[in-house]
């Protein structure tokens, strides 16, 4: 049988697909199989191993005459049309839990940048313009003992959650149902949507991208949240409309944002939002750590061998 890979993945990874299939893998560091390839390599692949730089559509799987499984190097699926799949008979795999504590870590990491001011500071010290110790400069926003507002209290949403508690944070969450770990044992307290965004110092994103949550956060949900409050956003670029985020911040409505995703991928230098001093911006790293995407890996791989061999997947889209 034929798998293709999309992007080049260490032999940690790939040698007991290797040792099984024959395995056609982009050899480019760091850059996704070209579409024009993937349209010519899917004709007759048996096994589709993505991730979330490629576009898994009704377009590629028209193309695909024999294909028994897609699995993606990933916890979101949102670039993967599952109706389109499902209408084709073809399980989806995904990698939710493994990259839970990375992604948590990184998003009380963009809280803390963004809340102290952190890539401003190391601007200063690069471009030569600390000039000496100032009672105000460089002032940011207190993180110990704020109000964290956790929309999408998930995997993830819980995991930021314990960091939070060991910040003593008070955490608010909203959440399609409620989190019975969450409020038991870490305090957390449910509320409806308008009322986290009044009340949290640090509002954190983290509901996938669906039909419900496309631009959840607009300019209305901005104009609710307090003129001091920080809003990170590591779930997906989707979730938000990024121009009234951009006019968020350069009016000061908020007082900072921390992003890891963005409504189209990757964003430039020109983007707008590189005007901007009160905004971190990060590369969609929210999973990268070596162990992790390793993790990642050997499971989106296993979910791989189980489609190819007709059996249920570990992580299976429903
Ligand atoms: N930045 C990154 O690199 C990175 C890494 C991993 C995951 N992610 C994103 O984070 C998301 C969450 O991952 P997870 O493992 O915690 O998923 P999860 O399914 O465990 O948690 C998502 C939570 O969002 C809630 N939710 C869904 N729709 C909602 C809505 N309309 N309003 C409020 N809550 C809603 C769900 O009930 C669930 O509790 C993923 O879907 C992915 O998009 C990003
Ligand atoms: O959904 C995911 O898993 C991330 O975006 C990549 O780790």
């Amino acid at each position: 049988m034929k798998i293709i890979i999309t992007s080049k993945l260490p032999s940690q990874i790939t040698s007991k697909l290797e040792d099984k299939y024959d395995v056609v893998m982009w050899e480019v560091e760091n850059e996704p199989m070209p579409r024009e390839q993937l349209f010519k390599e899917i004709e007759d692949a048996d096994g589709l191993f993505c991730n979330v730089a490629d576009q898994v559509d009704k377009e590629l799987l028209d193309r695909a005459q024999k294909l028994k499984v897609i699995s993606t190097m990933a916890v979101g699926y949102d670039n993967i049309d599952i109706e389109e799949a499902k209408k084709r008979e073809i399980p989806v795999g995904h990698t939710p839990g493994v990259l839970t504590e990375a992604t948590a870590d990184l998003t009380f990491a963009l809280l803390l940048a963004a809340g102290r001011r952190i890539s401003e500071g190391i601007d200063v010290i690069r471009e030569d313009k600390w000039k000496n110790w100032a009672p105000f400069f460089l002032t940011g926003q207190q993180v110990h003992g704020a109000t964290i507002g956790i929309i999408g209290m998930g995997r993830i949403g819980l995991a930021v959650a314990k960091r939070a508690k060991g910040f003593s944070m008070d955490i608010l969450y909203h959440n399609r149902s409620r989190n019975r770990e969450a409020e038991q044992e870490l305090g957390a307290t449910y509320c409806e949507l308008d009322e986290l965004l009044e009340k949290a110092d640090f509002i954190v994103l983290l509901a996938p991208s669906t039909k419900e949550t496309y631009q959840m956060i607009g300019a209305k949900q901005f104009s609710q949240m307090k003129e001091t409050a920080i809003f990170i956003n590591t779930s997906r670029g989707t979730n938000v409309d990024e121009e009234a985020l951009y006019e968020a911040l350069k009016n000061e409505e908020i007082y900072a944002a921390g992003l890891d995703v963005y409504n189209s991928e990757p964003i430039s230098s020109s983007h707008p939002l590189h005007e901007l001093s009160n905004v971190t911006l990060l590369p969609h790293i929210g999973s990268a750590t070596i162990e992790t995407r390793m993790e990642m890996g050997k499971l989106a791989a296993e979910n791989l061998i189980h489609g190819l061999e007709g059996k249920l997947l570990i992580h299976q889209v429903k």
